[in-house]
């Protein structure tokens, strides 16, 4: 029999991480500021849609603005903004199907493919967790550019819940150390046709308004 390579949408529940301080920001909620007159929360869930059969939210700060987006909203279990991994944590509890995929609020360009490639990576290199590796800045004139690991896009097997429990419980909060502990498919971004930018994350208000220029 020939090993699959392709993961079903239905079988991945997407999650939006939105339960940072957003302290570049001035604090403010990043998740329900306008990408184009769209939350950014709610823009990475409408981005995700077509490519996951479930949706969910991590949030930590107005819940119910969140809930008005039609998905279940999970604050962090781990006190005191322990980091993205503690969305990473909240998403595979609440996880009911066998794959979970991140995506940060502050990405509004992630690509449309992303589960696809990343689904793909994991099945082919027998991986427990496939990480995205993109540009970490615009191409050069030669078009070469460095491509940095995102670990905040990742897609996880849902049965490493009892690892990432142990990890946190050990005072573990960095996704890079939890995840060197599995194998880990790190997969490109940089095939010609992929937006150089599509991995940009907009941490102030003038990064989200340079990104908004840019619809795709
Ligand atoms: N659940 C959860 N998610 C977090 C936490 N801190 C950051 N994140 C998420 O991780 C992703 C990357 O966050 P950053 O841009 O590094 O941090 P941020 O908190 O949004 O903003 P800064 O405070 O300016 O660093 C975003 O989607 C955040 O919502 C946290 O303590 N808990
Ligand atoms: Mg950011």
């Amino acid at each position: 029999m020939n090993t699959p390579t392709a993961i079903a949408p239905g079988e991945i529940t997407g999650l939006v991480l939105a339960g940072g301080r957003g302290s570049r920001m001035g604090g403010v909620d990043k998740g329900l500021q306008n990408f184009n007159g769209t939350p950014l929360a709610l823009h990475a869930l409408m981005r995700l849609q077509p490519q996951v059969g479930e949706l969910m939210i991590n949030a930590n700060r107005n819940l119910s603005a969140y809930e008005s987006f039609g998905v279940p909203v999970w604050p962090d279990g781990l006190a005191d903004y322990a980091g993205p991994l503690a969305g990473f944590l909240t998403g595979l509890e609440r996880c009911e199907t066998p794959y979970l995929l991140t995506v940060p609020c502050d990405t509004p360009l992630f690509p449309f493919d992303l589960a696809e490639r990343l689904g793909e990576a994991l099945l082919v290199q027998d991986a427990e967790i496939a990480m995205v590796n993109a540009p970490e800045a615009a191409a050069e004139a030669d078009g070469a550019s460095a491509l940095r690991p995102q670990p905040v896009f990742c897609l996880l097997r849902a049965t490493l819940l009892e690892s990432l429990v142990r990890f946190t419980q050990e005072g573990g909060r960095k996704i890079d150390r939890w995840t060197a502990r599995h194998r880990t498919a790190l997969v490109p971004f940089d095939r010609p046709g992929d937006a150089p930018d599509a991995f940009f994350n907009a941490n102030t208000l003038a990064e989200l308004h340079a990104l908004e220029g840019q619809r795709r």
